[in-house]
């Protein structure tokens, strides 16, 4: 399986940017990315035109090419960090409102862009829709990159006991948000397993579902939990 950044096909940033459709340019290539590799393409994020809306939406090619998977993001980035970063993803950017999902012949993955992993209650969505792995690809600024990409990528994998792969662009200067970087890899143990630095650089990492069974029988946080005191409802639209 092979993932791209959020926004893969344009700039980052405030204001207007470029958008098209789905199906589109783009995601002819990325099918035939996939087709002539062989591989499941999660073809990180592109804005999306779609009923006079722009969405900021993922999609996944399996190995045939064929669209299996369409997210788009759920959580706006709208913040305010003096010194740091202002951004207001709600100005420009309709927010999605499904969770997906899709199967591999290895395991299955569940799908956030970017801001949505800070939001633990979406994680805790997909585990109960039986995810080992899920996947953001991101864009996080150096502000809030530095203190908190990695933090977030292993809490998500700690608190969920499966896989999640962040991928981030790598860093350039001269853009008007710049990337933080250091996609990673961690563990159903909440470890990396695999970490770029700022640079351009191709990240492998191994998943394997049968440590996602074992951490989870050694440690059952979903039988554990006091349903009794709360419970997280799934009333997304697929
Ligand atoms: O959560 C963050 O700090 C960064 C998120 C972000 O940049 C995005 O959602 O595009």
């Amino acid at each position: 399986m092979v993932i791209l950044p959020e926004f893969c096909n344009s700039p980052n940033g405030n204001d207007a940017f470029y958008a098209e459709s789905i199906p589109g340019d783009s995601t002819a290539v990325y099918s035939q990315a996939a087709q002539d590799n062989k591989v499941f393409l999660v073809a990180g994020s592109i804005p999306e035109r779609k009923d006079g809306k722009l969405y900021n939406t993922s999609t996944v090619f399996n190995p045939e090419g064929s669209l299996i998977a369409k997210f788009s993001k759920v959580f706006h980035i709208d913040v305010d960090i003096p010194g740091g970063i202002t951004f207001q993803e709600s100005k420009t950017i309709t927010a999605g409102d499904n969770l997906v999902t899709f199967d591999t012949p290895y395991c299955k993955v569940g799908l956030g862009v970017c801001y949505d992993i800070r939001f633990p209650e979406l994680a805790k969505l997909y585990v109960d829709r039986g995810c080992q792995l899920l996947i953001f690809p991101t864009f996080f600024s150096v502000t809030t990159g530095s203190a908190h990409f990695e933090l977030l990528t292993r809490a998500r994998a700690a608190d969920n006991q499966l896989y999640v792969a962040t991928v981030s662009p790598a860093r350039d200067e001269t853009t008007s948000v710049v990337a933080w970087g250091y996609s990673c890899v961690a563990d159903p143990w909440g470890e990396v397993i695999a970490k770029a630095g700022h640079e351009e650089a191709i990240v492998y990492g191994d998943i394997d579902p049968d440590f996602v069974k074992k951490i989870r029988s050694q440690m059952p946080l979903t039988k554990q939990r006091r349903a009794d005191m709360y419970t997280v409802m799934d009333l997304s639209n697929n």
